[in-house]
């Protein structure tokens, strides 16, 4: 059975709310409600919602601000407006920004109804289409490992190996070398390649719900777990479990991951119950374990558990001669179905002379950056940044960056050529958007 979806009613008429909560909730839709602009924050902080009913006249707040508001901080939700009479130019406005449709008071509840529904089939559509687009674009960009250099002849000599193992394997490197490529190559030509490929990155969990995130947890087993949840344990049933970054996970998590490996079982939080798990585990760090396990900091069991098959993949700097195959995939990539632009050698030589502390990740921003400036013509030197110029030149004088030092001006550049859009800037660095606003923050760049 198809889970619920989740409608949040906004009015500060309380027999509305009463009533809407009443009549339209069914097995198949849940209704919430908030009396004003104050606690509706506060339950989007809480609850997805799929549907939201917004009346255009709140106590404390504008209907169509809050709805600009919520278009900020949500997506993949239908917002539907109730208006009074006297307000339809304000709804015709709204329908312009974007909402879905309005409805004015005193409306009829089978009105509203089909409102409702036709605004979560719009929700489920735009989900659908994105899910196709993403993995399209997962898997025409992640499972091609690119490179011709001995390290990556030998990687792709082991991933074939792996085809018919269920071993987990344990991929480690510097960040930005393409530990996720090679997760996604293993996933691929698994057994299980046609089930789900569920990717988490455990220092992105938070602390606290980390164990609920990754094994589930029965309604009500601690203050806020008003639903049971399916951990992501569940949700890779049959297909594969990559937990990047697994350094970060906490050590009581440890504990049951590798109680998890060892016996195939766990237990949702709350629940006694036993659940077998059909999962197969890769993992990736760019953290040196062995040592981490020296400092205690990593549970040693574990790590012998999760290190059964190594796969390392080296520096970029340490195998140049994947560079030219990569900046041909890069460009072909990034020209999105234009004609690709040109590389002069003298450009390329001064990719080569680089060093690439960010590794791959680092040389396909470079390229977006330089194909944003070349304006679809040949990417010349004036293209790269500058201090990829100067390193590459042997400029001894200036002292070298530190990588916090390059990273925060690699961002600022990448900022100013999007012109402070951090959606797009986030986008050229390839990283998520919180990321970068923690980034940004962190390195005080904001405007
Ligand atoms: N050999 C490769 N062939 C094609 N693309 C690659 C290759 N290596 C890396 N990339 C690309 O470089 C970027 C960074 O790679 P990826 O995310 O796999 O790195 P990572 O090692 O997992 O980094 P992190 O530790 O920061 O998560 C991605 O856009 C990825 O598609």
């Amino acid at each position: 059975m198809q889970s619920p979806y989740h409608v949040l009613v906004v009015d500060d008429e309380e027999n509305i709310l009463r009533l809407l909560k009443n009549e339209l909730s069914s097995c198949d839709r849940i209704v919430h409600t908030a009396e004003n602009a104050q606690s509706a924050r506060q339950a989007l902080k809480k609850q997805q919602y799929d549907v939201i009913i917004l009346d255009i006249r709140l106590p404390d707040a504008d209907g169509l601000d809050l709805f600009a508001e919520f278009k900020m901080v949500t997506q993949d939700v239908e917002l539907v407006l109730i208006t009074g009479h006297g307000d339809i130019d304000n709804a015709v406005e709204a329908m312009r920004m974007g909402v879905f449709d309005y409805i004015t008071k005193p409306f009829k509840l089978d009105r509203l109804e089909v409102v409702i529904e036709r605004a979560y089939q719009r929700v489920c559509l735009q989900r659908e289409n994105r899910g196709l687009r993403h993995t399209q674009a997962a898997t025409s960009e992640r499972c091609n490992l690119i490179g011709r250099s001995a390290p990556i002849q030998e990687i792709k000599f082991l991933i074939d190996k792996l085809t018919h193992s269920e071993v987990p394997v344990l991929i480690t490197g510097e960040s930005g070398v393409g530990k996720d490529v090679v997760a996604q190559a293993i996933h691929t030509r698994s057994q299980r390649a046609t089930q789900p490929f569920i990717v988490k990155n455990c220092a992105m969990l938070f602390r606290e719900m980390v164990r609920s995130e990754l094994f589930g947890h029965k309604k009500g087993s601690f203050t806020g777990a008003t639903e049971a949840h399916e951990g992501l344990v569940a949700v890779a049933h049959k297909g594969t479990l990559f937990l990047d970054e697994i350094g970060d996970l906490p050590e009581d998590v440890q504990a049951s991951l590798l109680r998890l490996l060892e016996t195939k079982m766990y237990r949702r939080m709350g629940e006694n119950k036993e659940r077998r798990a059909d999962v197969r585990f890769l993992f990736a760090t760019n953290r040196d374990l062995a040592k981490a396990v020296e400092d205690g900091a990593f549970n040693e069991a574990l790590f012998h558990r999760i290190n059964v098959f190594n796969i390392h993949i080296p520096r970029l700097r340490e195998r140049k001669e994947d560079l030219p195959l990569l900046v041909e995939h890069f460009l072909n990539l990034l020209s999105n179905g234009r004609p690709v632009a040109d590389m002069p050698e003298k450009t390329l030589k001064r990719l080569l002379a680089y060093d690439w502390p960010g590794n791959v990740r680092e040389l396909r921003n470079v390229l977006e950056r330089a194909l944003i400036l070349s304006d679809g013509k040949a990417i010349t030197e004036n293209c790269l940044p500058k201090e990829l110029l100067d390193s590459g030149q042997g400029n001894t004088n200036a002292p070298p960056l530190s990588l916090e030092n390059m990273e925060r001006e690699h961002i600022a550049r990448v900022l100013a050529i999007c012109h402070g859009s951090r959606q797009r800037a986030a986008q050229v660095l390839n990283i998520g958007r919180k990321t970068l606003y923690r980034k940004i923050q962190k390195y005080g760049l904001e405007p």
